[in-house]
């Protein structure tokens, strides 16, 4: 990892102390992110709610890449919590804090507290395109054949 990009993250106060986004194994994807609520006010997410929880960071994404704000796989399995608009998407000219929008689809109350493993974010590179208006589409095989028009088998 020593030859990977850089990323330039700026802490906020209200994340001091918490463990910046790190990969968990050797050939983790995503960077876990943590919750930046206060210690003495954790965030009760009810069954049905949703919440955008802070991280407390400012990202530096290189020019050419996004951040992918993606659901925990445990916290959706054992809490039916995850990211509702999932990927999230953080441009790499966005200066704000970074916050993850969580929703309970679960039955029971979560509880959000500091430093808890909320999310994590996946780095990839971007392609961005010319747009061209035509008046009409080529050819293909395919046509406009979509939602099954394959089949089943
Ligand atoms: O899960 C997310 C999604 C987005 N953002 C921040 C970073 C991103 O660059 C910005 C805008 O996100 P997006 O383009 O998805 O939202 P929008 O509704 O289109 O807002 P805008 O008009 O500001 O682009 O909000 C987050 O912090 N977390
Ligand atoms: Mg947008």
């Amino acid at each position: 990892m020593s030859s990977a990009p850089a990323l330039p993250i700026v802490r906020l106060p209200h994340s001091a102390g918490l463990d910046l986004p790190a990969y968990e194994t050797e050939g983790a994807a995503g960077m876990d992110l943590r919750a930046a609520v206060a210690a003495d006010r954790p965030l009760i997410l009810l069954p049905g709610r949703r919440a955008l929880v802070p991280t407390g960071l400012v990202f530096e994404l290189p020019d050419g890449y996004e951040g992918q704000v993606r659901p925990r796989s445990g916290l959706a399995f054992k809490h039916g919590v995850t990211c509702l608009n999932t990927p999230g998407t953080i441009d790499s000219d966005y200066r704000g804090e970074v916050k993850v929008l969580l929703v309970n689809l679960g039955d029971e109350e979560f509880e959000v507290t500091r430093g808890m493993r909320i999310a994590q974010l996946v780095v990839a590179p971007v392609t961005r395109m010319r747009v061209e208006e035509h008046s009409l589409a080529g050819e293909t095989a395919r046509g406009a054949g979509g939602f099954g028009s394959t089949g089943t088998s």
